[in-house]
């Protein structure tokens, strides 16, 4: 991790001009930051592409060149972490909020006030400085809709994110491949945001989740019969100049491809049950996490809608492909989730984040989630970690959950009666049991919190409603008026989730 600290910080100051040359000279020099200057601005890219590496950029756009944007678009390409502030002529907003939603930090109208230069200079200067401790920047974190962030600083992680920068741009359908839980869905969140589009309506519509028929209705809408008759609208025109994501493409049916592939090419449809052509304008993104090559040879996808979709494709790297990231993961969703469920967040001590380190996480940030969710709520009163000597290798890490080498999570009131099983059987019956418990807690918690509002504790818990209903009888869970139901569990056969007092919840 690189310690740095303000007083040895890099500026990098693109002018030719003088007047911006020299007061920023003297604030660095008055302050010990290094000072370096390029007079161009293309050959100011030369040099990041070959290696320089300032803490904080200063681009000065001359009058009326719009090259200035172009510019700041390759430096952001480049170097994706790096904290840009421009500097304009004169105020111009639309200029301004243009640069800013392409990722420059801040824009500065002329003439340059030194003193608010200084103290602007020196707040994104000890923001990189930290940054650089932390290993991260406000660019690696993004928030992508009320409740999640995009959160890349690995390089990998990194790379994707400025490739979804350039792909936002463009209007293009786009292809998300990852395994599942890796993220694309989040990657999809954030194309859209930074798109033109991000003031409009983004969805998702799980391709697996329908069958075909209800998928066209859902995608292309239907016309209504009866009183009620008319056209009904489908996800495709709710997003009106917005986006949809299309996840596990390859479980549409064939048909529905084919008229997917049409409304791409024609950006128009025939709503189903009618002869009527609706336009369109929606930008469509797929995402799949099974293998394209052996969709295609087993005809679940057809080829010309492949090549359609995948001309622009990102590939969502599995967790264990970046696992320096574990850490700031875990600690955010911590946070998230401590605030969600109103608990105070808990650290993770270095034996923790070792062992993470060591488990291969086939399901991905969805089972990190789960498991900070799990460490939330029973903390290691039932885990406790041990030094596992054998320093077992981690065999088959692609698909197994296998011991981590050093350590391993043992819940300690159930170890003696584990302790013939083989250590990787423990250990994953162990999680196993630790997991339904703390998903147990997490449910009692809900309800409790909500006084047995089960739709309200569904939405608190972010399940459906049929989610809850199942595990409150899975667990045999009970409401404190339980006792109104026959049938003992808090639940009634048939109508489930009426709750005592007749009110329906
Ligand atoms: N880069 C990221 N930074 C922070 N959180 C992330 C990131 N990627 C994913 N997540 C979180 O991880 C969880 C799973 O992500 P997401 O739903 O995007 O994965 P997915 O690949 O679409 O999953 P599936 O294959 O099941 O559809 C979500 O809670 C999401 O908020």
């Amino acid at each position: 991790m690189t310690q740095k600290s303000i007083e040895t910080a890099r500026l990098f100051v693109v002018s030719h001009d003088s007047a911006v040359l020299r007061p920023i000279w003297l604030i660095g020099e008055s302050n010990d930051w290094q000072f370096e200057s390029s007079s161009n601005a293309w050959e100011a890219i030369e040099r990041v592409q070959s290696g320089v590496t300032p803490d904080l950029l200063l681009l000065d756009l001359p009058p009326e060149d719009d090259d200035g944007l172009h510019i700041l678009r390759w430096l952001r390409r480049l170097r994706p972490a790096l904290p840009i502030i421009l500097i304009g002529h004169q105020p111009d907003l639309g200029r301004k909020q243009e640069a800013i939603r392409m990722g420059a930090r801040d824009y500065l109208a002329r003439p340059l006030d030194e003193r608010h230069l200084e103290a602007v200079i020196g707040q994104y200067l000890s923001q990189a400085c930290e940054v650089s401790e932390a290993e991260i920047s406000s660019d690696d974190v993004e928030q992508v809709n009320e409740e999640n962030f995009f959160i890349g600083v690995s390089p990998i992680m990194r790379r994707l994110r400025a490739q979804a920068v350039l792909l936002a741009e463009a209007n293009v359908p786009v292809l998300i491949l990852g395994e599942s839980g890796s993220g694309k869905e989040t990657t999809a969140r954030l194309l859209h945001k930074l798109s033109v589009r991000s003031g409009f309506e983004f969805a998702k519509v799980n391709c697996a989740a329908l069958p075909s028929d209800l998928l066209e209705r859902e995608l292309f809408g239907y016309r209504r019969d009866g009183a009620a008759a008319g056209a009904k609208s489908g996800k495709l025109e709710h997003c009106a100049r917005g986006t949809i994501l299309l996840d596990e493409i390859t479980e549409m049916s064939m048909d529905l491809q084919a008229n997917l592939l049409q409304t791409l090419q024609n950006k128009r449809f025939v709503r189903p049950g009618t002869s009527n052509f609706v336009e369109v304008d929606v930008r469509i993104l797929a995402a799949s996490s099974t293998n394209m090559e052996q969709a295609l040879s087993e005809n679940r996808l057809r080829e010309d809608l492949y090549y359609r979709l995948s001309a622009y494709t990102i590939h969502v790297p599995p967790l264990r492909q970046r696992k320096e990231e574990l850490p700031l993961l875990s600690r955010h969703f911590m946070h998230q989730l401590a605030k969600h469920y109103g608990l105070s967040p808990r650290s993770f001590s270095p034996a923790i984040i070792e062992a993470c380190r060591s488990y291969s996480w086939p399901g991905n940030l969805r089972e990190l989630e789960n498991f900070v969710k799990r460490y939330l709520m029973v903390g290691d009163r039932e885990l406790t970690f041990e030094k596992n000597h054998s320093d077992a290798n981690e065999v088959n890490q692609n698909i197994s959950f296998s011991a981590p080498r050093r350590l391993k999570l043992v819940p300690a009131a159930i170890t003696p009666s584990r302790s013939a099983a083989t250590a990787s059987d423990s250990l994953k019956s162990l999680v196993e049991s630790v997991k339904l418990e703390a998903e147990r807690n997490a449910i009692a918690a809900a309800l409790e919190k909500t006084g047995w509002n089960r739709k309200a504790a569904a939405r608190l818990l972010k399940v459906s409603y049929r989610t809850l209903l199942y595990k409150i009888e899975h667990y045999q869970m009970r409401s404190p008026d339980a006792s109104v139901f026959p049938g003992g569990n808090g639940l009634r056969s048939k109508g489930a989730g009426f709750r005592g007092n007749g009110q329906t919840d």
